[in-house]
């Protein structure tokens, strides 16, 4: 049977912005308050997924969420017509106000982990939406991040749906961001890497001093445990807290992996070479660990120019492809290490540039923006076939965002009632697209 790695790709919501939400990461708060292009954005987007599905790939996309999120302002106590609640909200607590308008479910590597079936003792793949209870506008994703998982994977033979670690930072959960697969072929049983910054119950272990360390430990144990994994196939290492301290708020930011590759900073992990024993060792193949120095890409080129945060696609052909920010290009040291990777005999032996500056500038790569699927074909029969990427959804799609989406949006423009109004319209239809039934509250 055929085996692929599929990516679903977040959709970029209407109400995309620049509010300068998460604390930790460089371009969040550097770009605060700066005019987003929403529609710019979801083009950026689509035109990436769109890239992939013609090079052959499995390509899906998630939908968005529903925002400004209206339920948390009333639950936090804003009352009133729709348009009230935003408008006390804009006057007594701006910044609550700002946390419910985000678009940050777009970046689906933090929407959930997935465990492939070849991977799970009952031969189902896992899903477990992350809880992202570090930052208030993302601790508000996972119930409806379920909703659309449950409606894009719908289907109790081959998917299971697990809800979300529960909300307490000991169970700090960023969900495939922190999490890599390591295999020799996508249908064989590989290596979980679950990587984590901190440990949740043992005080004198070393963290971040400066930034939060958004996952713990303990969760990454817990999403192992209800995916069945074994413990011969999972690995838990240690992010460099001094890498976190210096802008690096998920694994994702610092290393990616693709089948037998792990691409890798030399400071992104503690106790390296152990750790790298222990994968190899819990691998039935051969691992390619490709290095990058400090010498050849400081920190903060790499997170700058996201230079990590790309995606490793094995294509058609079996040859690995590096699908990287256009940032990459603009970075001189980064786009001459790039150049020079594809020489160097690693299984990587493409670079393509893709345009997502509209959520770079909120901490957001192409790695980001995709969630990981590994499937075999009976699995990806049983997905909801209308999430999955063609031209007719391409150009579907195109034409939702012209129709619905704004060209500029600014903070103080999420007090505008109107945007409550036409960010419904937007995803009522855009369920009619997908075939999604009801997965907002709006909805039910
Ligand atoms: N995996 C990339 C996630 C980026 C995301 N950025 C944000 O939420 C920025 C939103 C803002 O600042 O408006 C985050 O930090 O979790």
């Amino acid at each position: 049977m055929k085996h692929f790695e599929a990516n679903f790709d977040g959709l970029v919501g209407p109400t995309h912005n620049y509010a300068g939400l998460s604390f930790g990461n460089v371009a969040s708060l550097n770009n605060a308050a700066l005019t987003s292009n929403p529609k710019a954005a979801a083009k950026q987007g689509l035109q990436k997924a769109k890239s992939l599905a013609d090079l052959g790939m499995v390509q899906g996309v998630l939908a968005p969420q529903e925002r400004p999120d209206l339920y948390t302002l009333r639950r936090i106590g804003f009352s009133g017509s729709d348009a009230e609640v935003l408008q006390k909200a804009a006057q007594q607590a701006p910044a609550l106000l700002n946390a419910c308008c985000s678009a940050s479910s777009m970046w689906t590597a933090n929407a959930a982990t997935v465990s492939p079936s070849a991977d799970t003792r009952d031969g189902k793949v896992h899903f477990t939406p992350a809880n992202l209870v570090d930052k208030l506008h993302r601790s508000i994703e996972p119930v409806t991040t379920g909703n659309i998982l449950q409606a894009t994977f719908n289907n109790d033979r081959h998917f299971r749906h697990h809800q979300h670690l529960p909300e307490h930072t000991s169970f700090g959960d960023e969900g495939a961001a922190n999490h890599t697969r390591l295999c020799s072929e996508y249908g064989h049983a590989g290596v979980e890497l679950f990587v984590y910054g901190q440990q949740a119950t043992n005080p004198s272990a070393v963290k971040p001093t400066k930034y939060p360390a958004r996952q713990t430990l303990e969760a990454s144990q817990a999403v192992a445990r209800l995916h069945q994994l074994e413990d011969e196939s999972c690995v838990f290492m240690q992010q460099n807290p001094d890498v976190i301290d210096q802008g690096v708020f998920h694994n994702d930011v610092i290393s990616v992996g693709n089948q037998n590759v792990l691409f890798y900073h030399e400071q992104a992990f503690l106790n390296t070479a152990a750790k790298f024993d222990e994968i190899r060792r819990k691998m039935n193949t051969e691992m390619h660990f490709v290095k990058v120095s400090t010498e050849q890409v400081s920190i903060d080129d790499a997170v700058r120019s996201y230079l990590f945060n790309t995606q490793i696609i094995t294509l058609p052909s079996g040859e690995m492809a590096i699908i990287a920010p256009t940032n990459c290009q603009e970075n001189p040291a980064v786009f001459a290490y790039l150049n020079e990777l594809v020489t160097l005999g690693t299984p990587i032996k493409q670079v393509r540039y893709y345009d997502v500056k509209q959520s770079m500038q909120n901490g957001g790569g192409p790695a980001c923006l995709r969630l990981r699927v590994a499937m075999n074909e009976q699995e990806v029969e049983a997905v909801n076939q209308n999430t999955l990427m063609n031209n007719a959804l391409f150009t579907r799609l195109n034409t939702w965002v012209d129709k619905h989406y704004r060209d500029q949006l600014t903070v103080s423009d999420l007090a505008d009632p109107q945007l409550i109004i036409e960010s419904r319209t937007a995803l009522d239809e855009l369920t009619q697209i997908l075939k999604l039934g009801s997965v907002y509250q709006f909805q039910k």
